[in-house]
């Protein structure tokens, strides 16, 4: 695989491809799946129905000449419009997928069914689910753990949390995968942890204020055990304030939105124990500015992180580290190609204004940053871990690998 600039941008067109299965599975299936979730009006029927013939036989169009962004979709990608779906780049055509259902469902129209999120009814059941309860009353035999184990496990719960995602669930034969309560998880494939603490160390002398920018991904069983490393960074001073990213409008299932921050903050703060306290402390934090939540309009662009805007470069460049969550935004910040994985991920990600750290399960074709022994036993083993199973890319796609990397200032 090329190493180069000019590794092959990701497309659906390729026979058997990750990327060709979403398009041609997942997102009938999410379409039919958000038609059933709602007593939707028939004009909002006839436009989903439409948008299912349009995704999976038809060809990319426009939007209407009301539609709100139209000018910023025309600027975009108005190249893609009369094309197959499958033949434009993955992360386009996603990105106005998703776009496009919300269009279908009145997310943006004036009307009574502005602002509903169609996907609110599978974040909700998560939310409410025992697996939250397990998970939130785990916390207290963390708080009795010394200092740098419950740092370490506040990073693995942010981490593994990545595996709990909604949208990842849609079309797996077992419909849903086990999330932030992993047994077992095997090693990472790439480690950086200490890295990551080194750029955030609780002792120090007083001085500027450390800001930390947290890129959410997943709402639910990702966002809360992000929230709780938060919660850890400002109460052990690694922090003095943080800002979490969240999507503008709701995205690729359970992308976190600014209602999902509050749902997930209330959810830890009526719960008993540390889970409590921590959700009190956070609720505290966001009240008095430590905590700050943003919605660029730029989450939802269909474009890697390279091309960010000026005012979100600024921000990111006066953070003592941008923590980047999950795997859609891991192909944003190195590029939605077929690189080699032993691609430098300093390099992929020299574009960023300031340190970065990705913490992502592998759900896509896109890595770098592996070390060629390590490759060499992921294809090896397959997706299942064991020797010659057959499936040998698997490890890229199935979300049960995870990593840790991070780009400190300054080393390319
Ligand atoms: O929630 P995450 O970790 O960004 O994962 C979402 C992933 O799901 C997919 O959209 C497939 O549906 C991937 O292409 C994407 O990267």
């Amino acid at each position: 695989m090329p190493e180069a600039d000019d590794a092959p941008v990701i497309v659906s067109s390729v026979p058997g491809s990750f990327a060709r299965s979403v398009l041609a599975e997942r997102h009938p299936a999410l379409v039919q799946q958000v038609r059933d979730a709602f007593p939707w009006p028939p004009e909002q029927r006839r436009a989903l129905d439409a948008l299912l013939a349009s995704c999976t036989e038809g060809v990319i169009e426009p939007l209407g000449p009301d539609a709100h962004d139209r000018d910023h979709w025309d600027a975009w990608g108005s190249e893609y419009v009369g094309r197959s779906w499958f033949d434009v780049p993955f992360l386009w055509s996603e990105s106005y997928f998703y776009r496009r259902l919300l269009g279908a469902t009145g997310y943006f129209a004036p009307g009574p069914w502005q602002g509903i999120d169609p996907f609110a009814p599978f974040k909700r059941a998560e939310l409410l689910g025992s697996l939250v309860d397990d998970e939130l009353a785990a916390l207290d035999a963390l708080a009795r753990r010394p200092a740098g184990e419950r740092a370490a496990a506040c990073l693995q719960g942010s981490l593994w949390g990545n595996r709990a995602d909604l949208g990842f669930a849609v079309g797996t034969p077992d419909g849903a995968r086990s999330g932030s309560a992993v047994e077992d998880p095997p090693p990472l494939v790439a480690d950086e942890s200490d890295a990551l603490w080194s750029l955030l160390p609780a002792e120090r002398s007083p001085g500027a204020v450390r800001s930390v920018h947290v890129i959410a991904d997943n709402a639910g069983r990702e966002l809360i055990p992000d929230l709780v490393l938060i919660d850890h960074l400002l109460t052990t001073g690694r922090a003095d304030e943080v800002v979490l990213h969240v999507k503008p409008y709701p995205y690729y299932v359970s992308d976190a939105t600014t209602a999902d921050v509050v749902d997930c903050a209330r959810r830890l703060a009526q719960a008993s124990g540390s889970a409590g306290e921590a959700g009190k402390r956070l609720w505290a934090a966001m009240g008095d500015g430590r905590l700050a939540v943003r919605a660029h309009a730029f989450y939802c662009a269909p474009f890697p992180y390279s091309e960010m805007p000026a005012d979100l470069r600024h921000e990111f460049a006066d953070a003592a580290l941008t923590i980047v969550k999950g795997d859609l935004n891991y192909r944003r910040l190195v590029g939605d190609r077929l690189w080699s994985p032993t691609t430098s991920f300093a390099g992929r990600t020299a574009h960023f204004p300031g340190p970065v750290a990705a913490l992502r399960t592998l759900k896509s074709d896109v890595i770098v940053g592996l070390d060629p022994r390590t490759v060499a036993r992921l294809e090896e083993a397959g997706a299942s871990g064991r020797a010659g199973d057959g499936a040998n890319q698997a490890w890229r796609t199935s979300g049960t690998h995870a990593l840790v990397q991070v780009r400190p200032q300054g080393v390319l």
